[in-house]
């Protein structure tokens, strides 16, 4: 469903990544880790058509990425890139055109547990709560897939794993596709049905680990345990 082909990308003269054959299906939780400055971001960016210029190819369900993006992927990053002078709705709002009702976007910032929060002001909100304002505008129109850049590294250890729950929560009303570059390999694996680790500079898959247990799980789970261990030997630490 999504799917990248010898994707190579590079910036004036850095490579940022090479060959990266990269794919998640239909309705897959796909992670994605690596050292820092591996890529990772850059694949996302590529992935939500936000680059031009790369070789090789990209496609959501076999569409090619067009630079600009597309209705049908949802994108938050680490930080929620709020207004800080828009109430909740306004900024859920942002980037979609009038026809889109009041009720239809209240009903996005319900479904991120935000219910009476409509009128609020970033100011007024938690980290937690302004990423879920982000996420919000990410589900909008219902994407079919779902890409997170770091959505809670940001957080505190507690709001974090509180984060983690709902977002599984959302992504099993709404099935999407789920692609997360993060950092944390705990989370990583506790989250997703496979971890991709990019590794190197230029970027490129290093390992493709399965996570598998089904959900809901125990985050104690041993075989939670080997599957982090298989990658952060894959991440060489
Ligand atoms: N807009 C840009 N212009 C020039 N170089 C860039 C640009 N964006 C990324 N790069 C370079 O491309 C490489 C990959 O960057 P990218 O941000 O994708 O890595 P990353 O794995 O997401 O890193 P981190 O984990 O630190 O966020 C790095 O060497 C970075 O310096």
């Amino acid at each position: 469903m999504i799917e990248t082909r010898s994707l190579t990308k590079t910036y004036d003269d850095t490579v940022a990544l090479r060959e990266v054959d990269f794919a998640a299906d239909d309705g897959e939780f796909v992670s994605v880790v690596g050292p820092s400055g591996c890529g990772k971001s850059t694949l996302l960016r590529v992935l939500a058509g936000l680059e031009s210029g790369f070789d090789g190819t990209a496609s959501i369900d076999g569409t090619p990425v067009n630079a600009g993006g597309s209705d049908d992927v949802g994108v938050v990053f680490q930080d929620p890139r709020l207004l800080p002078w828009a109430t909740v709705r306004e900024n859920v709002r942002i980037g979609f055109d009038e026809s889109v009702t009041d009720d239809r976007i209240d009903d996005l910032i319900d479904r991120v547990g935000l219910d009476g929060f409509e009128m609020a002001l970033p100011e007024e909100l938690s980290g937690g709560m302004a990423q879920r304002v982000a996420l919000a505008r990410g589900l909008a129109y219902g994407p079919q897939a779902l890409l997170l850049d770091e959505p809670f590294s940001a957080l505190d250890a507690l709001t974090k794993v509180e984060q983690q729950e709902f977002l599984l929560d959302v992504r099993d009303d709404i099935d999407a596709t789920v692609v997360l570059v993060t950092h944390d390999v705990e989370e990583a694996v506790y989250l997703a049905d496979r971890v991709v680790v990019l590794g190197g500079q230029p970027g490129t898959v290093v390992a493709d680990v399965e996570v598998p247990l089904d959900r809901p799980r125990d985050r104690t789970d041993e075989r939670l345990i080997e599957t982090r261990e298989r990658v952060t030997d894959a991440l060489g630490v």
